[in-house]
């Protein structure tokens, strides 16, 4: 059969093709600078002699309805495309971003479903949107396949109180739900579990390190969640490419009282303006890396305070968890970023994490090992694959039926 996943992020799309059980990547794509002036399409056919066939297109794509549209004619090019029948897709994967206490496993969509992650819109309303129009958009393309999603919280359902209760009064939680949900599971869970694999222990301690538009970290134990950056929504800890993470409640107050800036004006200023945005003027850090070569002492600061507040977090989970066997790398910035991992990981020695300077600033495919032969942390890069874990997680909610 062929599973067909979509992956909408804050800023982007991504969606993968796979013939199914063999696991077997047909086609990927992805939907970049959605909403920004020069959007970016990338589409890639992998032909069956292993080439692949990538085109590239720059054009504006306002909205994920459109970045789906877009990827949907090239997949079903009657030339080129590698899905000639819309009717042979099976089974549809979706990321969700928010699913609250209740969504802890894949989970078919129904009308109920989408009406309640409809309901958590509020808590992640830069993903929350994409995903349900993402449903949407495929339930009239692949009007005969099952829809299953997949959410961002699910992995984290294994923290304890102590990590996900915040220190506000009991029935905030009991009736309202104010806990720490934690995002980017399906990451930290596809990353952890190669990690151990690759280091042949199942019982490591590693903390994943998920840099893309949003940032999460988490700290596992045996490839269980058991503290995460991320809180009630996609907002707190790490600074991100248009998100503040972590500030200080008082801002807000000053922000309203003092400023005069309505709720809604503060929402969006930490959800969209501030950041990388809010330091340098850009939120991908392409442009940044572009800004620091040229001297701009905005992106040097940027970088600066992006790393910093990741090591102050490693510092945490480090202490939370007595030390780990590795620290690892993931994501558009973690996967590519020299100059972040480097800063993130300058003088770390009394921790025993030391950086090898020619590896991590080498380029190549798949798993790195970047540590120094001393090191007694294993600091690694393992590329992210959202779209396969959630691939296999639909596909194992199916057997399980
Ligand atoms: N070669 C690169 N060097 C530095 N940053 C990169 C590189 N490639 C991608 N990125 C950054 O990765 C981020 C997007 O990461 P990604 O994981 O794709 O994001 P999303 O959160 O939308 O899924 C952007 O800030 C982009 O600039
Ligand atoms: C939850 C979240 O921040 O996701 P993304 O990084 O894809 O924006
Ligand atoms: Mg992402």
């Amino acid at each position: 059969m062929h599973i067909f996943v979509i992956n909408s992020g804050s800023s982007s799309l991504k969606y993968q093709l796979f013939r199914w059980p063999q696991e077997q990547p047909l086609a990927r794509g992805l939907v970049e600078r959605i909403g920004l002036p020069e959007g970016q399409l990338t589409h890639t056919t992998l032909l069956p002699d292993g080439q692949e066939h990538t085109v590239r297109h720059t054009l504006p794509i306002p909205d994920h309805r459109t970045g789906l549209e877009q990827a949907m004619r090239l997949l079903t090019d009657p030339e080129t495309g590698v899905l000639p029948d819309p009717a042979d897709v099976q089974l549809v994967g979706h990321r969700a971003v928010h699913g609250g206490e209740e969504f802890r496993e894949p989970t078919l969509v129904t009308a109920e479903v989408k009406a309640r992650i409809r309901e958590l819109f509020p808590l992640a309303p830069l993903h929350n949107p994409a995903n349900l129009l993402g449903m949407e958009v495929a339930e009239q393309l692949f009007p005969q396949a099952r829809q299953v999603a997949v959410f961002d919280t699910a992995f984290h359902s294994t923290l304890p109180p102590h990590a996900y209760r915040f220190a506000l009064p009991e029935e905030l939680y009991t009736k309202h739900g104010l806990r720490a949900y934690g995002f980017h599971g399906t990451s930290h869970q596809f990353v952890s579990q190669e990690t151990l694999r690759y280091l042949g222990q199942p019982d490591a301690r590693v903390i994943t390190v998920h840099l893309g538009n949003g940032c999460s970290m988490t700290a596992t134990v045996a490839g269980r969640a058991v503290d995460t950056s991320m809180g009630f929504g996609p907002m707190n800890g790490l600074v991100m490419g248009t998100r503040a993470g972590d500030t200080d409640q008082a801002i807000i107050f000053h922000l309203v009282e003092q400023l005069g800036y309505s709720l809604d004006d503060v929402k969006n200023l930490l959800n969209k303006e501030s950041g990388m945005l809010g330091l340098t003027g850009h939120s991908d850090m392409r442009d940044i890396t572009r800004q620091l070569n040229e001297g701009d002492p905005r992106a040097r600061l940027a970088y600066d305070l992006y790393a910093y507040r990741i090591k102050k977090y490693l510092g945490a989970f480090l202490a939370a968890l007595n030390g780990a066997e590795a620290i690892v790398f993931t994501g558009g910035v973690g996967e590519n970023d020299a100059l972040v991992r480097q800063l993130v990981c300058a003088n770390l020695d009394f921790l025993g994490i030391q950086l090898d300077d020619t590896e991590n600033a080498r380029r190549a495919p798949g798993i790195r090992d970047l540590s120094a032969a001393g090191s007694r942390v294993r600091v690694l890069v393992v590329p992210t694959n959202e779209e396969l874990e959630i691939a296999r997680l639909c596909a194992e909610m199916e057997v399980d039926q």
